[in-house]
């Protein structure tokens, strides 16, 4: 059914196979390409198109397409344009070529993170339109560089912006995750990223003496600390069906740097660790408890962030809510089981619920291996065009919702 020849392929795989090809790969995408692209899908679809360049290089795209009652907040569909990079030698096929075997399976860097998503977004709108669908609130589809990196200079400061505000979103979709099983997992919050690097100075010598306060021995009471707090937290998951990886804190060392010789005690050494800290959980207490850790191995430690995220938000999945009952109750008329969770890493959905819009990661993909970040990512062509389908009955669902109570 979907093994067809490249001159009965369905456009829309046409099209997600075409901006697959744009090598967006980190850490230098080809965002004016990706650019390029999506002006070209404005003019088709006969959307309008702002540009907004956040940081210089750092373009936001945004097409809209304005509902009956403009004056009602607006839908907003996120999707990131840069990809994670490839190790090409573990690839069976070109990451950026798009190939499709014989079964239907697209081989690519962004097949499902998350160019599926972008493409998927588009075509829905463009079915919508071409059956003469109107609805009373605007869609907005932003397209955002940089996630794959922390949305720095992309979505974090894109929500600080004007042109931001003047979107007036009452509501975000963005991305999610595959779902191996029959049922579709939906995200309503997520762990906040902290990478934190500590540092550890001690005495140097020979390394043929007992050197005493080395920064070794100090470096190694933390990591020690944190392993075990590692251990207490993977209990916590293992010993709780009902608990989600998302729900709990995990940590991973990550990295080990300083030593210059085999026979030369450093006198500085350090250890990076990648926490996901559960939304949850007390930020203030967990940073002194880090503090605490370090204190406890000596003198000398320290410890600094890379990436600190403390204002984790929780979008409201109740029946009462009005967006969820929207976004629910479409996919119980099409049948689709959902699975909420939290997502236990990072999207540029947490900068959305910051500014006090809910949001919820949804990559409409069952059936499918979680296969982002890793070699051979890949898509089924007919999860793919699920996928369109699932949007839109989404959209109509989402852009009819009727004005909120304060909302004009
Ligand atoms: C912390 S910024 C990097 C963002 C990246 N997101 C994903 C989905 O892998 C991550 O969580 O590592
Ligand atoms: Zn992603
Ligand atoms: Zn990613």
């Amino acid at each position: 059914m979907t093994t067809k020849g490249p001159e009965s392929e369905h456009p829309s795989v046409t099209l997600f196979r075409q901006y697959l090809r744009i090598c967006t790969m980190q850490p230098n995408p080809d965002y004016g390409g990706a650019i390029t692209f999506l002006e070209e899908r404005a003019r088709q679809l006969g959307l309008s198109c702002q540009k907004i360049e956040v940081v210089p290089g750092y373009v936001i795209t945004v097409l809209t397409w304005p509902g009956t009652n403009p004056s009602l907040p607006s839908i907003l569909l996120n999707s990131h344009t840069d990809v994670v990079p490839v190790f090409k030698e573990h690839w069976h096929h070109d990451p950026f070529e798009a190939f499709k075997d014989s079964e239907g399976y697209i081989y690519a860097r962004g097949a499902q993170d998350m160019k599926s998503v972008s493409i998927q977004y588009l075509e829905a709108v463009r079915r919508l339109k071409s059956e003469g669908h109107r609805f009373p609130r605007t869609i907005h589809m932003t397209f955002v560089p940089d996630e794959e990196v922390g949305g720095h200079k992309g979505m974090e400061l894109f929500v600080k912006r004007p042109e931001f505000q003047a979107l007036r979103a009452g509501f975000a979709l963005d991305e999610g995750l595959a779902n191996p099983t029959d049922a579709f997992t939906v995200f309503y919050s997520e762990r906040s990223p902290w990478w934190v690097r500590v540092t550890s100075t001690g005495k140097p010598g020979h390394a043929s003496r007992f050197i005493e306060d080395t920064a070794v021995e100090k470096l190694h009471k933390v990591i020690s600390s944190i392993l075990a707090f590692r251990e207490k937290e993977m209990q916590r998951l293992q010993a709780n069906p009902r608990l989600k990886e998302g729900a709990v804190t995990s940590v991973n060392l990550t990295k080990l740097e300083g030593g210059v010789a085999f026979n030369v005690v450093p006198a500085t050494m350090s250890a990076s660790f990648d926490f996901r800290v559960a939304p949850d959980v007390d930020m203030k207490a967990f940073e002194k408890q880090l503090q605490s850790w370090c204190q406890e191995a000596g003198e000398g430690v320290t410890f600094e962030f890379a990436q600190k995220f403390t204002e984790p938000r929780m979008t409201p999945i109740d029946d009462t809510d009005p967006w969820w009952a929207a976004f629910s109750g479409a996919c119980k008329e099409m049948n689709l089981t959902l699975e909420p969770e939290i997502f236990p890493a990072a999207t540029d959905s947490r900068y959305i619920r910051a500014v006090g819009i809910p949001a919820l990661g949804f990559s409409p993909m069952n059936r499918t291996p979680v296969l982002l970040h890793d070699h051979n990512e890949r898509l089924h062509e007919a999860v793919f065009l699920r996928g369109v389908d699932i949007y839109t009955r989404l959209l109509s669902a989402l852009a009819s919702v009727p004005a909120l109570p304060g909302e004009s």
